[in-house]
């Protein structure tokens, strides 16, 4: 019997509710919940980054609402296309449908409505573009990460990352209605911290993902490789996120403060690297989450405090 078999049989074998004792927590479940929250804080800061003054709060509600819904429903399509993988996976296997107490026609329904009703809003109340790149990033997740790539190519989650990196400019043309070189390095900054994110919990779940036969780095070329990958990938990341300043979108503040992220986050890269602790890569996937949401916190405090010296400066009013 193959081990992938072997985990499925055990997980079916945990005692589990019988199919339909789903609740409203399961549909909350099925939305990645928490990954949206951080995902709609980069969306807020593309809009807040987009003009000097603060973003219309209509654009704000109805754009972040829309993104959100839309990112929700992305998250609950995952959660049916995946649902066999997820219950080989003890990290997935308590999921709705990878435990059986959801129906899938259920959570497909779900995942429909969520993302018709966030895509009618950015088309009705903010703008086409918005709405066609939010439905281009759902698509990149939800079909061509998740159904394809996923099993296809140990690069799935580089290429994937694309869509999840996607916010940051769906919050600057939900604003502005147009694509610009800043927001596009904002995409840059989340597709290159992707791989440290992911990699670091990959190497901690290799044995999960062998057993299910997806084909994550780990599995494919071994820790050592992928150890290697994650410290060049923080690297990479810790280049772009110096470009704001480089290029003067962003101020010292910003730079002073992502410096300090850089810095804690390479050391937890580093530890990733050596490979001699097996905390380190637990620890690095969890500091890469409050990384981002701490290098998203400084692009916005330093974005106000550059508009304040602005609004302060004498004969600027
Ligand atoms: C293709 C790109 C990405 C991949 C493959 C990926 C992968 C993952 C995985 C496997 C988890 C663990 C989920 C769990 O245990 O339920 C996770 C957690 C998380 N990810 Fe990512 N991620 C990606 C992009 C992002 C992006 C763009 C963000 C936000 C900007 C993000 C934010 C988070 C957060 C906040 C968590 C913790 C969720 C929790 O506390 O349950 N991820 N990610
Ligand atoms: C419209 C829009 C902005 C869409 C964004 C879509 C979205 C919610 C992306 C989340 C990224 C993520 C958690 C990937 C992990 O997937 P996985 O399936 O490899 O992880 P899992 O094993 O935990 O399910």
């Amino acid at each position: 019997m193959s081990d992938a078999l072997t985990t499925e049989i055990r997980v079916a074998e945990l005692p589990s509710p019988a199919l339909g004792e789903w609740g409203w927590r399961d549909l909350v479940t099925l939305c990645k919940p928490r990954v949206v929250l951080v995902m709609l804080v980069c969306a807020l800061v593309g809009m807040a980054l987009a003009q000097p003054v603060l973003p219309s709060p209509a654009v704000v509600l109805y754009g972040l609402a829309g993104i959100g819904l839309t990112a929700c429903g992305a998250a609950a399509f995952n959660h049916v296309v995946d649902r066999r993988l997820d219950a080989m996976m003890l990290r997935t296997s308590r999921r709705p449908l990878a435990a059986r107490r959801m129906p899938g026609s259920i959570a497909l329904a779900w995942a429909t409505l969520l993302s018709l009703a966030g895509l009618a809003l950015l088309v009705w109340q903010v703008n086409a573009l918005t709405a066609w790149l939010t439905l281009g990033s759902l698509i990149g997740y939800a079909l061509v990460y998740t159904a394809f790539l996923k099993h296809a190519t140990p690069q799935n989650i580089v290429i994937g990352g694309v869509a999840g990196a996607a916010p940051p400019l769906l919050g600057w043309t939900a604003v502005t209605g147009q694509v610009g070189p800043e927001p596009l390095l904002l995409v840059l900054i989340i597709f290159a911290w992707t791989p440290p994110h992911f990699w670091a919990l990959a190497l901690h779940k290799r044995d999960e993902y062998a057993r299910a036969g997806v084909p994550m780095l780990p599995v494919t070329h071994g820790e050592a490789f992928t150890r290697l990958q994650v410290w060049l990938y923080g690297w990479l990341t810790v280049a772009v996120t110096l470009l704001p300043f480089a290029i003067g979108m962003s101020g010292a503040l910003y730079l002073v403060g992502v410096m300090a992220l850089n810095m804690r986050f390479m050391v937890w890269n580093y530890r990733v690297w050596r490979g001699q602790d097996p905390k380190a890569p637990l620890a690095a996937f969890w500091f890469s989450i409050r990384y981002i949401l701490g290098l998203f916190g400084v692009l916005l405090l330093d974005h106000y405090a550059q508009a304040w010296s602005l609004w302060m400066a004498p004969g600027i009013q």
